[in-house]
């Protein structure tokens, strides 16, 4: 089990490369399943343990791959006879893992994955994405910890209205369409870049779809995809999180190809505090301001406020001037950090959704413990600017979607380690 250990009160100063996204190439990784012909080569893969496990999932599938993570590249191959089961061991690290339900489907007219269950942020359930899969003629059933799709006579294109704009089941049912006999219609879909660049990888494999980033999609199916090479897009989460970074320790850091049009809900919160954002030719600078002004917030689907920026934006919350208000709206329960940030000092009120944070919060270190994610990021960012010594563990869950946190950080300027530690909680290294 590893630790990091971070003495707050460093300026942060320089610039920060960012990674290929999570978001992006896990659906793009599962996408590769539809091409019966040829490779596909991906570029700007980040290198985490979702990514890693992504990997294990599709070599269960007897997908071929060849990951170079001297260069971040990926090479995939599933022009063979693949498999259409995703097994529990796969889908329970990594409730991602259901989009690959979507092209076994329509590469095979058959799919069985493991229930994926919820996480610490919420219960999660499928229901959207199965609901799209049945209107495309599929028969779904239940057994077993197991969702199981037929479709032996292959999909057939329908209209869809989503109940909710969900990333996955967008995601999921975009790749079933695009195989499916005749024109699929979404309405209310999700419109994240992601989504996008899913998109656009799709067409080019060879698929027929238009309307991404707007809340209807449109897709004529095709009778196959192919191989293609394709660059990840840039990690709008991981940008964020630096920016928010900078602008609490009144730092001044160049965010490295940062594309501000993925940012733009944080980006105003963020000028609102008083943090200064300047667009620049090699991307966005953050400079932080000696006192910030407090700002509620309230987290929805893109192109609103985004809840994987929602953990680490309270912290710059609680750092701020005065009382704030931040509400969210996506997942049911994502506060699980607040517990650990009083720990450190934070002084707040939760009534329902929404939590009234009580600033400007002197932090003071202490050792905490990741409930999730984005929760992991939060506590190394209240770190930075706490009294003393702040020492955060269970980063597995910032494995999964930060590669080198402390290390990028410590570029910056900051005074932070990871430590390796045994069972016995000695240091290994
Ligand atoms: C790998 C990936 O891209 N993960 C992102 C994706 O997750 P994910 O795709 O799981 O998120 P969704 O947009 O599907 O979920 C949003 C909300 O809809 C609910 N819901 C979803 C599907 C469904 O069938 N039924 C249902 O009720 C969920 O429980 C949740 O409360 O989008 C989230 C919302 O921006 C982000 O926080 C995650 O980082
Ligand atoms: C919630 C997140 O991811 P996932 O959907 O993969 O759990 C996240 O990236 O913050």
């Amino acid at each position: 089990m590893d630790k990091i250990v971070v003495n707050g009160g460093r300026r942060l100063s320089g610039s920060v490369h960012i990674e290929g996204a999570k978001n992006a190439v896990l659906p793009i990784m599962a996408a590769t399943i539809l091409a019966s012909n040829g490779k596909t080569k991906l570029n700007n893969v980040p290198l985490l343990s979702d990514v890693y496990i992504m990997n294990e999932l599709l070599k269960q599938l007897d997908v071929n791959i060849n990951f170079d993570t001297k260069n971040n590249s990926m090479q995939l191959d599933a022009s063979n006879d693949i498999l259409y089961k995703a097994p529990l061991k796969y889908v329970s690290k990594m409730r991602a893992s259901i989009v690959v339900m979507g092209p076994l489907l329509a590469r095979l007219g058959h799919a069985k994955v493991a229930l994926p269950g919820g996480c610490a942020i919420g219960s999660r359930p499928i229901d959207i994405h199965l609901k799209g899969f049945e209107l495309l003629g599929a028969t779904i059933k239940q057994h077993d910890g197991y969702v199981e799709a037929f479709a032996e006579n292959g999909l057939k294109g329908n209209d869809i209205y989503l109940d909710f704009p969900s990333v996955g089941a967008t995601q999921n049912i975009m790749m079933a369409a695009t195989l499916a006999d005749g024109e699929t219609t979404i309405e209310n879909v999700a419109k994240e870049p992601e989504i996008v660049d899913l998109a656009n990888i799709l067409n080019k494999m060879g698929a027929h779809v238009s309307g991404a980033g707007t809340s209807k999609l449109k897709i004529k199916g095709v009778s196959q995809l192919h191989g293609t090479e394709h660059n990840v897009l840039q990690d709008r989460i991981e940008a964020g999180t630096f920016m928010v970074a900078a602008a609490l320790t009144h730092g001044n850091v160049l965010i490295e190809n940062g594309e501000s049009q993925y940012n733009e809900p944080l980006i105003a919160k963020l000028q609102e505090m008083g943090v200064t954002v300047k667009i620049e030719d090699h991307g966005i600078r953050v400079i932080g301001p000696e006192k910030l002004t407090s700002v509620d917030i309230k987290t929805l689907p893109y192109p609103g406020f985004p809840t994987d920026m929602q953990p680490q934006m309270m912290v710059l919350q609680l750092a701020s001037a005065g009382s704030s208000m931040l509400t969210e709206t996506v997942f049911e329960n994502r506060f699980m950090h607040l517990g650990e940030l009083s720990r450190m000092n934070a002084k707040f009120h939760i009534n329902g959704q929404t939590v009234i944070l009580d600033g400007p919060t002197e932090f003071s270190g202490a050792e905490v413990s990741a409930t999730d994610l984005r929760a992991a990021a939060a506590l190394v960012l209240a770190g930075l600017v706490a009294d003393g010594s702040t020492q955060v563990t269970n980063l597995k869950y910032l494995d999964r979607g930060y590669y080198d946190f402390h290390d990028k950080l410590k570029r910056l300027g900051a005074d932070i380690k990871r430590i390796c530690l045994d069972e016995n909680d000695e240091v290994t290294e």
